[in-house]
């Protein structure tokens, strides 16, 4: 899977991970699977990080990507744990030119014109759109999209079950990035699961 688009049509919702303990890397990662969720972005925000992405590898159907990588050290090291995409939350020329040179479908954040401006002229069109309630919701992305025909976005930020499909109800969404199928602490799988189902299940 060499492009970004394949991996945000794996499904409608990419669950956003914070994950604290790698022994919960796996029970949550087959969760989501099973709910129809099969990308799975793996934030750097904890130590374990890329523990866990080596760990949710092993699950079968699992796509598992890194998030929260912010330089091409962090990118590197994403790789190295064997990440199959990458997010970041938003975009310098120098990690663009990193993810693009590594051939890994990459997706990097912008929050308004320049932004994207800066992507496309390093020959990207599908970036994250972040923070995206905060940085103006609906509103604000339809209209920084508006000039900008071939770029494709995934929403993530402040994103609920109940505001997803309206969401993805524009032309300019293909997915939206969230966290709400996982709270924080040990996980309860049959809850994961259905939250999970229910995100797989939405449209715009
Ligand atoms: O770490 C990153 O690079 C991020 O993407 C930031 C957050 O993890 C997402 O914004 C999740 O947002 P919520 O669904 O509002 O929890």
């Amino acid at each position: 899977m060499s492009n970004p688009e394949a991996v945000m049509k794996l499904a409608p919702v990419i669950p956003v991970l914070v994950i604290n303990d790698v022994a919960y890397a796996v029970p949550i990662a087959q969760a989501l699977v099973a709910g129809g969720l099969p990308a799975l972005e793996v934030t750097l925000r904890t130590p374990c990080a890329l523990d866990v992405i080596r760990a949710m590898k092993q699950v079968p159907g699992a796509v598992v990507g890194a998030g929260t990588v912010l330089n091409p050290r962090d990118l590197d090291a994403a790789l190295e744990a064997g990440a199959e995409f990458i997010v970041s939350p938003g975009l310098t020329a120098d990690l663009g030119k990193a993810a693009i040179a590594a051939g890994v479908p990459f997706l990097p954040g912008t929050a308004n014109a320049s932004d994207i401006m800066l992507g496309l002229d390093l020959g990207l069109t599908r970036f994250k759109f972040f923070p995206a309630e905060a940085s103006g919701g609906i509103k604000a992305l339809s209209a920084i999209a508006a000039p900008f025909g071939m770029a494709k976005f995934c929403p993530t930020g402040g994103i609920t079950p109940e505001t997803a499909p309206n969401w993805l109800a524009l032309d300019a969404v293909l997915c939206v990035g969230g966290s709400w199928m996982i709270p924080k602490g040990e996980p309860d799988v049959a809850k994961i699961e259905a939250a999970a189902r229910q995100a797989a299940g939405l449209r715009g």
